[in-house]
This record gives structure tokens, sequence and C-alpha cells, in this order.
């Protein structure tokens, strides 16, 4: 690879700002937004949005709350042109919302972008130019004063055609770009700003957006932020002037630059839903936003319902959204790793237990749920998919699937058998193994199967009915089973110290030695109808393994989980 025609990006554009301020400051607050998925994100497409697709990714933007959105390039064809003009005169932009168009610096350009915002109530026209000295010699061919006066000309007819076309209601802003701001000379760069800056006069009322874009990212955020630090201090009108940046994301770090910009003093943003953009795409308003809202920071912006965001976005842009996308993508709040769903399974118990101790009040328990940044219920995600069970797992996400899925709360000690059981199957299937499926193997492993007359059959001993009476006092309970042993029934009764031990005595008439080790029990925490789980750990015949029952009462649970051990000591 000709690696030797490259040249850090620094000593071509070295910026010297020792005393940067940004690198000790907090994000407090969201800055503003300017959504351009229907101008930088469309122009990028295969196939660019259709007037239907258009107007619903306007209606979801307008929906999640973003009052800025450009909304096309009106003079690149009839078909932005027309667009424009029918969200405006189908009234379809509400009174807060600014729409803004763009436009390059060219008289005839101006004149189609300005007249198609006729009627509109809040309009913003955005003009570029590109100003560093690669477009200013071999694009532009012109040197600095000429590319200088394309910039304060264009401002000029802008203004002449505002004139010209629009109503004195119309609340009309403008946003000007030196296009490639990242490649310009900062001092050149601040010039040109300055010049558009005397010719529309920003004042009281009258703001202007200067917004200065990474237009190909070739640097680490710092740069960027290091160049917008100085605009910010350099610029003269500065209370009137929203320092904008617009990063594109070629060497994927758009996001880090966009936070950084801001601290360095950026009050705006331009990005995309999801990233979508020329090339690798512009800065991702929605992990953006989402990066705030997982700092306890209101971005200003709906994500209640991420997937339906990203359906719609999807289908407008007829592009898919990377599974591992963040905060959006399918696999993004989901763990397959054994430690990590370990660590969640506990994550989410501790704060179940912490949100009930403060009386419900989710917002009163900071979120410390290990391996989630955010709560995927905040986002319109279930705890369905946190976790999913594959050849990676281990006892933490089977139990968690059990809790979940079957309100079976295992014992840790169940759990680890369990999951080696399940870690056969994983190992010999290779994929995933779906709740359903978990099911069916705890149920093959642990409970009988139930036979169409509802008897249930399993193993080598099945229970048909049993009867407990309890004494009082001192006196041991006395239990009559009736127990098939290999098909054959048996009328049984003995007395223990409790209906367990009893239990265990009637097994012994059968010649199983059974010493139960550890029982817990529990109502199955919903779903069910009044049934009981009961868990025995036992030592049959020196061996030592688990037992389930269910049932509705919670004796019959505990003799059946003593069977469910023995049949599978035996079998
Ligand atoms: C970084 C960005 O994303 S900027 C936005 C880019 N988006 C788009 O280009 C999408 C819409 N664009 C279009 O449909 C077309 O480019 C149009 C209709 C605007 C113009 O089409 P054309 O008139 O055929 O010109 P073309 O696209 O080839 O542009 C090149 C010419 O414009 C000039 N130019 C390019 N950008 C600008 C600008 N911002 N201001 C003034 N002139 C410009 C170039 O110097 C060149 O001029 P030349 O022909 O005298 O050498
Ligand atoms: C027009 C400008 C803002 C642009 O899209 C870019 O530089 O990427």
């Amino acid at each position: 690879m000709p690696i030797g025609k490259y040249r850090p990006f620094l000593d071509v554009n070295g910026i010297d700002l020792p005393d940067r301020q940004w690198p000790s400051r907090r994000m407090t607050h969201a800055p503003r937004w300017l959504s351009t998925d229907l101008r930088d994100g469309n122009q990028a497409l295969i196939e660019p949005m259709d007037p239907a697709r258009k107007h619903q990714m306007f209606e979801l933007l307008v929906r999640m709350g973003y009052t800025e959105i450009e909304i096309g390039f009106p003079a690149a064809s009839q078909t932005d042109f027309d667009f424009v003009r029918s969200l405006i005169t189908s009234d379809a932009i509400p009174e807060h919302v600014t729409v803004s168009v763009l436009t390059q610096a060219r008289t005839d350009l101006i004149d189609r972008t300005v007249s198609s915002l006729v009627g509109a109530h809040r309009a913003t026209v955005h003009m570029y130019n590109a100003t560093a000295p690669v477009f200013r010699d071999v694009v532009f061919r012109t040197d600095k004063n000429g590319t200088k006066r394309l910039a304060t000309e264009g401002t000029r007819d802008v203004m002449d055609y505002a004139d010209k076309y629009l109503d004195s209601d119309v609340i009309f802003g403008y946003e000007y770009s030196p296009e490639i701001f990242i490649d310009t000379e900062l001092d050149y760069v601040l010039e040109v700003c300055e010049g558009v800056m005397d010719v529309w006069e920003p004042g009281d009322g009258r703001e202007i957006v200067l917004n200065l874009p990474a237009t190909v990212e070739r640097a680490t955020p710092n740069v960027y932020a290091d160049q917008i630090e100085w605009m910010s201090r350099h610029l003269s009108r500065r209370e009137h002037v929203s320092l904008s940046v617009h990063p594109h994301n070629d060497r994927g770090t758009a996001v880090a630059a966009a936070e950084l910009a801001v601290l360095a003093g950026a009050d705006r943003i331009e990005g995309c839903l999801f990233g979508q953009g020329e090339r690798t795409g512009n800065v991702d308003l929605v992990t953006l936003g989402m990066n705030l809202y997982s700092q306890g920071i209101d971005p200003g912006i709906d994500f209640s319902d991420i997937d339906g965001i990203r359906r719609t976005v999807e289908h407008c842009t007829q592009m898919d959204v990377h599974p591992r996308h963040p905060y959006g993508g399918d696999l993004v709040y989901t763990a397959f790793s054994g430690s990590h769903q370990d660590a969640i399974k506990k994550g989410f118990d501790k704060r179940t237990a912490d949100v009930e101790a403060a009386g419900g009040d989710e917002e009163a328990v900071a979120w410390a749920v290990p391996y989630l940044p955010v709560d995927p219920h905040d986002v319109g995600r279930s705890y369905e998919a946190v976790i999913r069970v594959n050849s990676q797992s281990g006892k933490g996400g089977v139990a968690y699937l059990m809790s979940t899925e079957r309100h079976l709360d295992l014992p840790r000690r169940l759990q680890i058998e369990f999951s080696r059981i399940v870690q056969r199957y994983t190992d010999a299937d290779g994929g995933e193994i779906t709740a359903d499926r978990l099911w069916e193997i705890f149920t093959d492993e642990y409970l009988p199967a139930s036979d169409e007359s509802g008897l249930e059959h399993w193993g080598r001993f099945e229970l048909r009915s049993t009867q407990v009476s309890s004494s009082a006092g001192d006196e041991p309970d006395a239990l009559v089973v009736a127990l098939l042993d290999d098909g054959t029934e048996h009328e049984l009764r003995a007395s223990g110290n409790g209906p367990v031990d009893a239990f265990t005595a009637v097994l012994a008439q059968r010649g199983v030695e059974v010493a139960v080790i550890d029982y817990t029990e529990h109502a199955l925490s919903e779903g069910g109808d009044a049934i009981a789980a009961a868990y025995v750990e036992a030592d049959v015949d020196g061996q030592v393994l688990w037992g389930v029952g269910l049932d509705a009462s919670i004796t019959t649970a505990s003799f059946k989980a003593i069977v469910s051990a023995v049949n599978r000591a035996v079998r």
C-alpha cells in the first residue's frame, strides 16, 4: 500500500491553542439540533426518497421533537422544489418548526431556492461554498478574495431575493457554511465568516448560523474541538452567532467530534438519524441524543419508540440499521455471554428490590445495571431480548430466562446443574437456544410428561396420589402414597418428621435411599394458577442431584421434586 502519499493532518493544518478550555468543560444541556436527513441524508442515498417517503421522514422528525429541519436542495430538481412547496402549501409544517433549504452561492440557484419558500412561516436559507485551498485552486480556480466574494455576494443575493419573494411576517433566517472548514486556514475562514456577517448584519433578533463542517473527517476529535474553540473565541458578534457543527464520520469518530465541539463552544449540531449521509454518513443524531439521555441530560427529543424510529428510517432510506448500531440496533441490549448475563441478572434483581424499597419510584434509584448503559424499557424495548442463550452463556442467563419466561426462580446450585445440561445442547447444536427450547430441555430433564388424559409419566416412579395426616405436637406425620414403580402400583405407608421425611421413608421401602440436602419452594411469581414450585437437592444412593416439582399443593410439589431427583438418578 503506497502510504507515502499521505501526510499527517496536523503537519498541514496545525493549530496552536495551548490554553484550550474544552477539556475541562462538561456538557450540561442539549445543544440545538438540526436534522439534515432530508438533505445530506437524502443526497447520499442510492435511491433518493420519493415524495411519500420524504413526507414520512418529515413527520417522524416533527414527532420526535426536532424543530430545525433541512428539507432539501430545492434548486437541485423539480422533485426537490415540489417537495418544499408541498410541505408549505399543505400546512404540514408546525408553527414552531423552522425549515431550511440548502443552496450553492450561485445567483440563479439562490433565486430558485428563495422562491421555494413563499408562504412559509419560519424558514432559513443555508448557503455554502468551499473555502479550503484545494477547492479554491481546483474547483473554483480562484484566489482567497474570489472565494470570499462568492460568500459575501451570495449572502447579498439571499437577502435581495428574500426581499423580493417573502412577506415581511416570515421569520427568515440565514445559515452560512464554509464547506471543508476543517481544511481551511483558520484566519482565512474567520475572515470569510466576518465578511458574511458584515453583509447579513446580525444583531438583536437577527441571528446568523455559522456552520463549520467537517465535510470529510480527517483528524482526531480533539483537533476539531480546537478548531471550534478557536473560532468561537475569535468571532465578533458572538452573542448573535449560533455556532453550528456538521461532522461527517469518515474516521468513525463523528459522535466524539460533535461532543467535543460542544464543549469547545458549539451551540448547534447538524446530523442525521442513525448516521445516514454522504459516504460513512453524517453524525448520528440518535446516538448523540441518547448519549445525553444516559447522563441524565434531556436531549429534548423523544426516543421512546426506537424501533418505530428505526423502521421509518429504514423504510425511507431503504438502508438497514446495523444490529450493533448504538441504542437502536437489534442486538444492542442483548447479552449472550455468561459473565455478562450473570451480572445483568444480579443487577436487575438489585434494581427491583431498590425500586420497591423506594416505593416504586423508578427515578429515585440511579440506573446501574451492568452492561446496559440505558434501560431498554426507556426506548420501548422489552427485557425479553436482553439475555439470549447460546454456547457462550452461563447459569445467569439460563436462570434469567427461566425466571422471566417461566417464573421459576432456580436455586443457585440447580442453576449450575441445569446450565451444564444446556451447554451439552448448545455444544451439539451450535446456535441459539430460544426460551421455548430451553423450557423443552428443562421439562425433559426435570418434569414428568403429561399424557392426553392428564396423567403424568416419567421414569421409574410415578406419583399417583398422596394423603398426608398431619399430627399435633411431637407425633410424626403419617403418609399414604399410591406410587407406580416400573408400572406396578403400590400403596405405601410411612410416617416421619414432616411430609418430606415420611416420603423418603416410603421410597426406602422400594429400595431407594434418599437424603434431602437442600429444599426450597416458592409460589410462581406470575402467570400460574396458584402453582407452587419445589426444588430438592438430594443424595440418591450416593448421587447428588436436583429435582423439581410443580403442583397446586406445595406438599405434592415437594414429593414430585423428590421423585424428579430419584428418577433422574436411576435413569
Ligand atoms: C458537502 C455537501 O454536501 S454540499 C451539497 C451537495 N449537494 C448536492 O450537490 C445535491 C444537489 N446538487 C445538484 O443537483 C446540482 O449540483 C446543482 C443543480 C445544484 C448544480 O448543478 P450544475 O449546475 O450542473 O453544477 P455542478 O453540480 O456540476 O456544480 C459544479 C459547478 O458549481 C460550482 N460550485 C460548486 N459548489 C458551489 C458553491 N457552493 N457555490 C458556488 N458555486 C459552486 C463549481 O465551481 C462548478 O462550477 P464550474 O462549472 O464553473 O466549474
Ligand atoms: C453544506 C455543508 C454543510 C455540508 O453538507 C458539508 O460540508 O458536509
